[in-house]
């Protein structure tokens, strides 16, 4: 899919940095990366199928707003599963924990993304990453219609990304179009009174929500915002309550990388949170964003290079967020450089 660079209005705001030793290494780690072909494009959303495997960026963001990035970072993109903790943290903020857990679980599932399973006591989704989550949350945006939910959706990610953001009208339209096993998990979820009675709009909003046309820039600014308690590190606006960041943050480090979210967290250690399209949104809190985007998935639906390059900056920086003996050059040094 070809799309128009979308960055001019962010990096009028932004200050690019790196001239250094950590240019030097994305530059090499992106290199050899691009040569690493495991995994396919989702073909299962058939405008998902029509991404150029080759893609692939890197960025950081830092918590000052700096950006460093490598390879095709203004490419857009879908969304897709990693608008699912924003949604969250807009539902807390909307609703309060209480009212929000007794629709959506915090446990990891350790099954697929679009995992069928409700909890057999409480008959809730197991939590708001998985795609029942994800609806369960959607539900839960409010507005007097329609499209009042659908703008307050889009502004959560405008607050984030600093831009103005547009959904995929195609990738809404075939998402909509081939999206039985959501459609069955919203059914199953209303007949346990788990969401309301506008389940055909609530699953439009999660379609467009999925929908949402990002770069890798964005991801980077996404995760640099909840890195530093909310605030977009480029506008300075609040895009979360402070008090709400740790919600998010701790179902990203839990559940965010679905089946592979207790290897992921164990070995790699960051919250984050991958989608489908082939993103990955990294979070190392108090100091940095991290986007990569590559559209080759593995086969739990995590970018296959995305996964590689969070390994590898994450053990050659110690940023595993339980890292207590790391001795080496910090990532917050070679950036500065
Ligand atoms: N893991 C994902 O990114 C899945 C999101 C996708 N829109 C779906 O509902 O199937």
């Amino acid at each position: 899919m070809d799309a128009p660079d979308s960055s001019g209005d962010l990096l009028a705001h932004t200050h690019r940095t790196g001239t250094g030793t950590l240019r030097d290494l994305l530059s090499e780690l992106h290199g050899r990366l691009a040569t690493m072909n495991d995994g396919s494009v989702a073909t299962y959303i058939p405008e998902l199928a029509k991404m150029d495997a080759d893609l692939f960026a890197i960025t950081i963001v830092g918590i000052d707003g700096r950006v460093l990035e490598v390879g095709d970072a203004a490419q857009l993109f879908s969304l897709q599963s990693m608008s699912k903790p924003f949604v969250f943290g807009q539902a807390l903020e909307d609703h309060g924990r209480e009212h929000v857990l007794g629709k959506v679980n915090v446990e990891p599932t350790g099954e697929a993304f679009n995992s069928i399973l409700l909890d057999e006591q409480t008959n809730r989704p197991f939590n708001p990453l998985v795609n029942a989550g994800a609806i369960a949350t959607a539900d839960l945006i409010d507005g007097r219609d329609f499209p009042e939910r659908l703008t307050r959706l889009l502004k959560i990610f405008e607050r984030y990304t600093g831009r103005t953001v547009h959904f995929d009208n195609s990738m809404f339209y075939s998402e909509r179009a081939t999206g039985h096993r959501n459609r069955a998990i919203a059914h199953l979820m209303r007949n346990f009174g788990m969401i309301s009675d506008r389940i055909d709009e609530t699953l439009d909003l999660y379609f467009q929500q999925c929908s949402i046309q990002v770069n890798c820039r964005d991801l980077a600014v996404m995760g640099a915002t909840l890195a530093n308690a909310g605030v977009n590190p480029i506008t300075g606006e609040q895009a979360i309550r402070a008090e709400y960041v740790k919600d998010v943050l701790s179902i990203m480090f839990t559940c965010g990388m679905y089946d592979s979210a207790g290897s992921w967290a164990y070995g790699i250690g960051l919250p984050a949170k991958s989608g489908v399209s082939g993103g990955i949104i990294a979070v190392v809190p108090g100091q940095f964003g991290i986007g990569v985007f590559s559209p080759r998935i593995d086969a739990r639906g995590n970018s296959a290079r995305g996964v590689a390059v969070c390994r590898e900056l994450s053990q050659r920086y110690g940023l595993h967020v339980f890292e207590a003996g790391f001795r080496g050059k910090t990532l917050k040094e070679d950036f500065e450089n």
